[in-house]
């Protein structure tokens, strides 16, 4: 289990990471959610012993990662698959490793084969394109057979097939009882490989629950509606009809009414009564990854905007009775959060608890490369 109490990273005057407190239990795939510049991988160095917290600890098993007894053997990690020594062979790569780590040489091949670059061992790394780094990373990762494995953005590059092959292993190292603990940026992508989801917004905390919990609080149903596109009178009588119904009513882009609160019977007799025409009643669900959009909008470190010359606008018009539906629970964070008052930095250690390897070529990868 890992476990993480108070965590909080600075640099300089930029907290990366403030307050996280969290538990990542074995026999699961533990998804690790957040935005671009969330705090994922700062925090995954912290785990490592990577990066030294500001304040707080975090342990593997009780012990913090450079107190572990033979910690290659007990956690594995991919943190980059661009860190490599590219004139290497992918065999000579792990057989380096393992012979640092003393694990047995016949270890190299297991895990070749595992990730299907049996085919490849002999080829210089340089050669590979960034799905097969990828799998040599993770090849790298599994060599120690450890209880506990760290996947920082495993599926980064690689093809549908490759992230169905990551998916599909995750889900079987959490069922051998190991501690899986994957980051990503992509809701979707966790929604189908994790039984639990840690989701944080610029650095801070703000979900730890089961992915089923999540999906439950977060899928809201809506209904569209369309009125004739020329009768805008039309349309706006009914936004009035409708909020004084108590619906939430917003206008999409397209011309269509999103309504919230209101059964597609209710909407249908409100707008007969109103004398409004219908071309289109229909009932959606909120995809997950707009619930987490919604949870992580606040927390956003670099957002586009829309270019007001060329009239692309971000936002739709909100109209009448509209407010977005909040994640339960969990209200994104204010922009100037921060640590407590004087909380000093700590030292950097240097040096990666595993060696990570590398990919090259930005070519996609297919299974026919590796045989
Ligand atoms: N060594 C460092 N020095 C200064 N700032 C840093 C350092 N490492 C990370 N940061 C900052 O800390 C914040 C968190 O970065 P981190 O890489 O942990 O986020 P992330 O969630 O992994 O992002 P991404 O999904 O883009 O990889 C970012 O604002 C980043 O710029």
């Amino acid at each position: 289990m890992i476990e993480a109490t108070g965590l909080t990273k600075s640099y300089g005057s930029k907290t990366a990471v403030y307050n996280l407190t969290f538990r990542v239990q074995p026999g699961k795939v533990t998804g690790f959610l957040g935005p671009n510049g969330a705090g994922k991988s700062t925090t995954m160095r912290m785990i490592l012993g990577l990066d030294a917290p500001s304040a707080g600890t975090v342990t593997i098993g009780g012990y913090q990662y450079r107190q572990l007894p033979n910690a290659p053997r007990q956690v594995g990690a991919l943190l980059d698959a661009n860190a490599k020594h590219g004139g290497r062979s992918a065999r000579s790569h792990l057989l380096c490793l393992a012979q640092l780590s003393g694990i047995p040489a016949r270890r190299v091949d297991e895990v070749l084969d595992v990730v299907g670059l049996s085919q490849v061992a002999a080829k210089r790394s340089k050669g590979f394109s960034l799905g097969m780094g990828q799998r040599l990373g993770i090849a790298t990762a599994l060599l120690g057979d450890p209880q506990v494995l760290l996947f920082d953005e495993p599926v980064n590059g690689l093809d549908p097939e490759g992230i169905r092959w990551v998916r599909e292993l995750m889900r079987r190292l959490a069922s051998e009882g190991r501690t899986v603990f994957v980051s990503s940026h992509l809701m979707s992508e966790m929604a189908q490989t994790a039984d639990h989801l840690i989701v944080i917004g610029r650095g801070q905390l703000m979900a730890d629950q089961p992915v089923n919990d999540f999906i439950e609080q977060n899928s809201t149903s809506f209904a569209r509606v369309r009125t004739p596109d020329s009768e805008e009178q039309q349309r706006e009588k009914l936004v009035r009809v409708l909020a004084e119904a108590g619906g939430q009513v917003q206008q999409e882009p397209e011309g269509t009414l999103r309504v919230v609160g209101l059964e597609l019977p209710r909407i249908s007799e409100l707008a007969h009564q109103a004398d409004v025409r219908l071309w289109e009643l229909s009932p959606h669900h909120a995809s997950l990854e707009e619930a987490y959009m919604r949870m992580t909008q606040g927390a956003v470190d670099y957002r586009s905007t829309a270019d007001q010359r060329a009239g692309l606008q971000g936002q739709p018009p909100q109209v009448a009775g509209y407010g977005p539906p909040q994640a339960a629970g969990y209200p994104p964070p204010q922009g100037g959060f921060g640590p407590p008052p004087g909380a000093p930095a700590g030292p950097v250690p240097a040096g990666p608890p595993v060696a990570q390897p590398a990919a090259a070529s930005p070519a996609p990868y297919r299974p026919e490369d590796a045989r």
